[in-house]
């Protein structure tokens, strides 16, 4: 392929005073993936966070409607956004949530007006924006619903597949993904928002883009319980009796493939993951310790039903190593390549 021809892919930078700039500056740092990527963020924050770090780096600052440049190792193309205040690395400053949000906004524009491909985001710090004045913001996932104008959106992780090649058993090439019906919710307000109709619209994302954007024509999902042992036959909470297993015999009518709803605690066993395509937990951290314990700093974040493709890592702001060159870029990496992946039609696991 011309490298002309290669994807562009929107790199937000995130929380200035966090790692997302750095790891902006390493991932231009090592072997370039087969993608133009193009940081969002602002220039002069970049330089100093590549000098502070100890890399040598060029930015090639674009104009907005400038085409990105073919990949080269060491060069960091930059759609630039200016900050509104000065950043110190690990210290949070309210005065820069608006400049975030302006880089989310600019990331969504050019995927919208076909200038990019795909978005990737290095992560924000969602206390400092809500602290800004913004008391509705939850996280990338449900500002880039909103943004986008779709109702519903899915939050899924995915490991790198190779990772798993240490149990004997699991097939080569196997992703474990794990999807959430509920996402930036107090677990207080979880039980209420697990109702059939949500369960409903999450699945169908869920299997719609399983077999769109990751090229599986018949995906094999497993459902948790919400409560203890799935309820217990109803004597340790009856959700699963009157809303989960409902929802899911009727989407099974409709041709769903779906298992469950299984015990949490034994549904996550490498006998049960490795004969499923995904997971559909019924909270955040009812799934995503289980993948992190898994993958994390080799996982991604993906956010379904959007009428884009976006990638974001696995990890948050890590205030406390910001500045130092002594966070690992490895959950960007599979970020970015699970995005040229999805591009393409058929990302059945990041590499
Ligand atoms: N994609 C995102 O935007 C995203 C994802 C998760 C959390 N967050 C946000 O980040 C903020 C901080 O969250 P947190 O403290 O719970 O989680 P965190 O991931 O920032 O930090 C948890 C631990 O992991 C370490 N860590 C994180 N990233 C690392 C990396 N790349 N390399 C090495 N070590 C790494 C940190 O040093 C810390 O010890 C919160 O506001 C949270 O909401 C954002
Ligand atoms: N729930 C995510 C995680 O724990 O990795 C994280 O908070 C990021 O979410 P957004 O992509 O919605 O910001």
């Amino acid at each position: 392929m011309n490298t002309g021809d290669l994807p562009v892919i929107a790199l937000t930078t995130g929380e200035p005073a966090g790692i997302g700039p750095e790891l902006a500056v390493m991932l231009a740092c090592c072997s370039p993936l087969s993608a133009r990527v193009v940081a969002v963020g602002d220039p002069a924050l970049l330089a100093e966070r590549a000098a502070a770090i100890g890399h040598d780096i060029r930015l090639h600052v674009l104009a907005p409607n400038d085409t990105p440049p073919a990949p080269e190792a060491g060069v960091l193309p930059v759609w630039p956004v200016a900050l509104r205040a000065p950043s110190v690395p690990g210290r949070l400053d309210t005065s820069n949530a608006a400049y975030v949000l302006e880089t989310l906004n600019r990331a969504v524009e050019a995927c919208r007006a076909g200038a990019a491909a795909a978005m990737v985001t290095a992560p924000l710090h969602k206390g400092v924006i809500i602290e800004a004045g913004h008391g509705d913001f939850r996280g990338h996932t449900e500002y880039l619903r909103d943004a986008c104008g779709v109702d519903d959106v899915v939050m899924m992780l995915a490991t790198d597949s190779a990772l798993h090649a240490r149990h004997a058993d699991w097939p080569a090439g196997h992703a474990l993904r794990v999807a959430l019906a509920t996402t930036h919710l107090p677990l207080r307000d979880v039980a209420d928002a697990v109702t059939a109709p949500r369960l409903t619209r999450m699945l169908s994302i869920l299997d719609a883009e399983l077999r769109q954007r990751f090229g599986l024509p018949s995906p094999r999902i497993l459902v948790c319980g919400l409560n203890p042992h799935a309820g217990e036959d109803g004597h340790l909470g009856h959700e699963e009796r009157d809303i989960i297993e409902p929802a899911l015999e009727a989407l099974r009518e409709q041709g769903l493939s779906l298992t469950g709803p299984l015990p949490a605690d034994t549904l996550f066993t490498p006998r049960h993951l490795m004969e499923a395509d995904a997971v559909l937990a019924m909270y955040h951290d009812q799934g995503l310790p289980v993948l992190k314990y898994a993958g994390f700093g080799r996982a991604a974040n993906i956010t379904l039903g959007l009428p884009l493709v976006r990638t974001s890592v696995d990890h948050g702001t890590a205030l406390d190593l910001a500045g130092r060159g002594a966070a690992d870029p490895g959950s960007l990496r599979t970020a970015v390549a699970l995005a040229i992946q999805m591009v393409h039609g058929g990302a059945s696991s990041p590499q």
